[in-house]
């Protein structure tokens, strides 16, 4: 295959506009709503970015534990509206970015900023995450989690999150405890994508997930949702998710190894799960 990156070349193929770290101050958080299924819909608590703010922006970002480098001097920038695949082998990194941009891990060196703001409760108002790992209580029923949410999250759409359940073949009325791993997910990513934020952060958000439940989560949730936001997603499963994507994030041992629209890829008369394979073989 023709489209390889040399070894030790970072590259960035975009019409990307440069980091601009200039903050951009968002309007003040709406009151939370009280929760209902038939509520009025909340509106989004962001304010539209001006397009020379990107809504994230890192600067040799870096991670270390010990003597081991998680993350090495990583610089990103990306626009508002963007669903990105956040790609790479296991222990390259995408784990650990997505918790700097969060706020739930600290950075050993460089920046983030999320709409411009450094990370801290005005960036984590805008930033909607799903971890990798389960995070919610079991001993909760799902519809409990939903108002737990609610009140938490002043952007939560109750009514949405009920569609979207229902879609998933998920009871409100069933007890976490009870869920399969599959289904846990499912809840978790509605949780996530109920909220109206800014900036999705969904670290293998259908790696357990059934196929048809993939294909909703995937064409629905993900792309006609959300149109103003940005979703940085982070998966193996590059061949499903590759047709929603707009760009793609490469990393390698905590580098980033390319950064550029999905367009590049097909142009080169490939697809970006063939790219992966032969750049990452064995
Ligand atoms: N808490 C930690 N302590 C020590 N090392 C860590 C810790 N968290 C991550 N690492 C190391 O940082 C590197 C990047 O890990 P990370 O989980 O971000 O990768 P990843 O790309 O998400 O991997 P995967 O695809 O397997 O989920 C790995 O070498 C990992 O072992």
């Amino acid at each position: 295959m023709a489209l390889r990156i040399p070894e030790g070349k970072e590259a960035v193929v975009s019409e990307f506009p440069p980091p601009q770290p200039a903050p951009a101050a968002p309007e003040a958080p709406q009151p939370a709503p009280a929760f209902a299924p038939d509520a009025p819909q909340p509106t989004p608590t962001f304010a539209p970015l001006p397009s020379s703010v990107p809504v994230l922006w890192c600067q040799n970002l870096t991670k270390t534990y010990g003597s081991a480098v998680a993350l090495d001097r990583l610089t990103i920038s990306v626009p508002a509206g963007r669903i990105v695949g956040l790609l790479g082998p296991n222990g390259s990194g995408k784990t650990t970015l997505l918790k700097m941009i969060a706020g739930v891990s600290h950075p050993t060196a460089g920046e983030v900023r999320v709409a411009g703001l450094p990370i801290g409760p005005q960036s984590k108002a805008l930033v909607s995450y799903l971890p990798e790992r389960p995070y919610f209580s079991r001993s909760m029923r799902v519809r409990e989690m939903l108002a737990y949410f609610a009140d938490f999250y002043s952007d939560f759409d109750g009514a949405l999150a009920h569609e979207m359940l229902g879609r998933l073949g998920v009871d409100p009325a069933a007890a976490c405890s009870t869920l399969s791993k599959g289904t846990v997910e499912k809840v978790q990513l509605t949780l996530v994508m109920a909220r109206h934020a800014a900036l999705y952060l969904l670290d293998e958000p259908i790696g357990g997930v059934d196929p048809a439940a993939r294909d909703y989560i995937l064409s629905t949730i993900i792309h006609a949702y959300r149109p103003q936001s940005t979703i940085i997603l982070s998966t193996h499963l590059v061949r499903d998710v590759e047709s929603v994507l707009d760009d793609f994030i490469l990393l390698r041992y905590g580098q980033m190894l390319l950064h550029a629209p999905v367009a590049y890829v097909r142009e080169k008369g490939t697809t970006l799960d063939a790219f992966f394979r032969e750049e990452f073989r064995c």
